[in-house]
């Protein structure tokens, strides 16, 4: 059985026994003491034993073995030295630092602080007091693994169906479109959604437990729940980084890649190059010229037009060109790579060009072939003898060349400047201006 003894503070009988510490203040001698600690004691009651303001004004009472209860309470409100087995009084926002050996204990816990520990802290309590889910962050993680899914859904659903729409896609670019929208993106949708849903849940916990605060237990529990939360967070956000590429993979895919083909006239070869480009190198091959001459077999609604412009060597209306073009490029679902021979022949169709088929191909670069007026004359003529068009002729060909100089000149300019041509030596053998190009695509010097 323990002995009974009298508390030295407060006097009364107790047979609780630990050392401690009691600090007051400095103005009370010590017959006030007895008084004050009445006082104290009923502050204490009257805040539950939560918090005790104290001034900074206070001196130290050194009791040995003669606390009671009550008074290791009071005094509990302060903080346990393990090195001296004392109790020091805490004031509120201020350092711990025991009276008797000087060390300093985290404001948070019970440990004592290591060298350049920041904000009284100790390393585990910064650490969890950075790391821990506030408020800002876990707003930010309802962004991140809701709200910006949800937009992004509806966002890339709607430009999904404009460009499905718009753009022409290969069978492969859809399908692989229809995979991600169909497949990957609820899925990871799906996960964010889950895991906002978990991070919600165990938040609420976590605010509940938080309020419970005074059991260790619980505590200790919402501490883990805070970790586990940080974690869900960590891993909505993570969420959205990886579903992210594959958004934008779909927002790269896939327009066509053209590539135009221009000579310094006709005869060149361009025609030629083009239809060999388009074996070696799986692109299709689109003739601007050719697509006009079956216009005019089809008889299309612009055969007069065309008719009229091919048989005088001048260019016929921009939109009339593009519109076939347009839809050529559109009937050829399977090609990725568009090789247009050609066009654009002023500066009319290149802008024409840019407002209604920029936004749906992929420009890369402009071919230039090259080639003396002799060598060309004497092709065309060459050519006359099988290929049957009406402009293969001396008198057209010549308003062909003026045509050339005075207009499809500009657009080659043009294109240089922006360093987007690339000449060829057009008076070389076929197969050699073939082979030199063939090169130039393979040093990617052409892409
Ligand atoms: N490098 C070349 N050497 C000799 N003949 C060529 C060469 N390139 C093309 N040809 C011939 O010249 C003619 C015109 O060529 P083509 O490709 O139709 O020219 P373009 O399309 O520039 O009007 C064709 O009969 C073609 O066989
Ligand atoms: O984009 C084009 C391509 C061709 N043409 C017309 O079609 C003719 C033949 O062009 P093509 O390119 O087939 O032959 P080339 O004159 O180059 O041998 C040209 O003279 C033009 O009248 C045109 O107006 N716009």
């Amino acid at each position: 059985m323990s002995q009974i003894r009298h508390c030295q503070i407060c006097n009364t009988a107790h047979n609780f026994s630990v050392k401690g510490l009691l600090s007051y203040p400095k103005h009370f001698d010590d017959k006030t003491i007895h008084k004050y600690y009445q006082r104290l004691m009923k502050k204490i009651e009257e805040h539950n034993i939560q918090q005790i303001p104290f001034s900074n004004d206070h001196i130290c009472y050194q009791i040995e073995n003669d606390i009671c209860e009550n008074c290791w309470l009071f005094m509990h409100q302060g903080f346990y030295c393990n090195k001296c087995q004392i109790y020091n009084h805490n004031n509120e926002n201020e350092y711990k630092i025991c009276m008797l050996c000087n060390v300093q204990y985290c404001i948070n816990c019970e440990n004592t602080l290591e060298l350049f520990s920041q904000n009284k802290l100790c390393r585990t309590c910064e650490y969890n007091k950075n790391e821990s889910l506030g408020t800002p962050s876990f707003l930010i993680s309802f962004f991140i693994s809701l709200l910006i899914p949800c937009f992004a859904c509806s966002f890339f659903f709607k430009k999904m169906m404009k460009t499905v729409e718009k753009f022409h896609y290969t069978t492969s670019q859809y399908t692989f479109a229809m995979i991600t929208f169909v497949i990957i993106f609820p899925f990871i949708y799906f996960l964010s959604i889950i895991g906002f849903v978990a991070l919600l849940i165990f938040k609420v916990l976590v605010w509940i437990f938080q309020i419970m605060q005074s059991f260790k237990k619980v505590r200790m529990i919402s501490d883990y729940l805070h970790q586990f939360s940080h974690f869900l967070y960590k891993c909505c956000q993570l969420n959205y980084i990886i579903g992210n590429p594959f958004m934008n993979k779909f927002l790269n895919l896939r327009k066509p890649s053209v590539y135009f083909i221009l000579g310094v006239g006709p005869g060149s070869g361009k025609g030629t190059q083009g239809e060999l480009l388009s074996k070696n190198l799986k692109f299709a091959h689109l003739s601007a010229g050719q697509l006009l001459r079956d216009a005019i077999t089809s008889n299309s609604e612009h055969k007069s037009t065309i008719e009229n412009c091919i048989n005088n060597g001048v260019i016929v209306p921009s939109h009339v060109t593009i519109n076939l073009l347009d839809k050529a490029i559109f009937e050829n679902q399977s090609s990725e790579s568009f090789l247009i021979d050609g066009f654009p022949r002023n500066y009319e169709n290149m802008q024409c060009w840019i407002d209604l088929m920029d936004h749906k191909i992929t420009f890369k670069s402009v071919i230039h072939i090259l080639c003396s007026r002799q060598s060309m004359i004497s092709r065309i003529q060459e050519r006359s003898k099988t290929s049957g068009r009406s402009d293969d002729n001396l008198q057209i060909l010549e308003k062909r060349f003026v045509t050339f100089e005075n207009d499809t000149q500009k657009i080659i300019e043009h294109n240089r400047n922006l360093n987007q041509l690339i000449e060829i030596d057009g008076d070389n053998s076929i197969e050699k201006v073939q082979a030199q190009i063939l090169e130039l695509f393979n040093k990617s010097l052409i892409h």
